[in-house]
């Protein structure tokens, strides 16, 4: 679905992402992890064409994304930090971001404003909400239009336990209609019993991509943190 093929971008002297190679398949839910600053959200950026990479290239659904915007509709994007038009509604930015992308014919999901119970809340201005409610919002639209692709950047930032887990309930649904997502997130544990795959980034390099269930089996570990305790071991082990 996703094919990322030496992509390389760098902002000044500071090499962003370095020669990233990767692809990521239908049915699969990947954690993109790194450290700070290791370039997961510029890579996520490139996939959605709000960064365009200096050499290398994407492909979504084996049609190479550089200069197009069709391909997005199949994604929806959840950002690390969502700007809504202060002044509008809940209700009003959900109708215009409808308006904005809906098709003839399209089925709507609405089932995370339902389990939310966001329309509650339909009349509250943006800025008068909470982070964790702004979230809320992002991920309802991140799912509205059904999209084959789901971009989340650390979504369960802000949410409470509560939400989190509707949140992750959603996602593991998705999965099991063969969706492909794509989360990042500093917290493993929000992770564990979600994704399929690590990948990892770190100062802008693929450090390694493999299958949740091999990394456990390497490591002997069930739990994400501690699967990536012995990994950091194991490499510092090796210097
Ligand atoms: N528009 C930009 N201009 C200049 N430098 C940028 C820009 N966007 C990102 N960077 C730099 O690129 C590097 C990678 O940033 P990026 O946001 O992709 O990291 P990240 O892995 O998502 O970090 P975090 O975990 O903190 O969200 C950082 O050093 C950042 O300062």
């Amino acid at each position: 679905m996703i094919i990322a093929t030496n992509v390389q971008k760098k902002f000044g002297r500071l090499v962003a992402l370095d020669s990233i190679s990767l692809s990521c398949n239908k049915g699969q839910t990947i954690a993109l992890i790194g450290p700070n600053g290791s370039g997961k959200t510029t890579f996520i950026k490139c996939l959605l064409g709000m960064v365009i990479p200096d050499s290398g290239f994407i492909t979504v659904n084996h049609e190479n994304i550089h200069r197009t915007w069709e391909y997005r509709q199949h994604i929806g994007y959840m950002p690390q930090i969502s700007r809504f038009p202060d002044n509008m509604t809940i209700e009003q930015v959900i109708d215009m971001v409808r308006d904005i992308r809906y098709k003839p014919g399209q089925e709507l999901d609405e089932e995370l404003i339902e389990a939310f119970d966001l329309t509650r809340m339909y009349g509250k201005r943006m800025r008068t909400l909470s982070g964790g409610t702004r979230q809320k919002v992002s991920a309802c639209l991140a799912f509205l239009f059904k999209p084959d692709i789901l971009i989340l950047d650390e979504p369960t930032a802000g949410l409470d336990p509560v939400a989190s887990e509707i949140l992750k309930a959603k996602i593991l649904k998705e999965k099991a209609k063969g969706k492909l997502t794509l989360i990042t997130s500093h917290v493993l544990s929000d992770l564990d019993d979600l994704v399929s795959e690590l990948i990892y980034l770190q100062e802008g390099q693929l450090r390694f991509h493999e299958s949740v269930a091999e990394l456990q089996k390497k490591t002997g570990e069930a739990k994400l943190n501690k699967v990536m305790a012995q990994i950091m071991l194991q490499k510092t082990a090796q210097r």
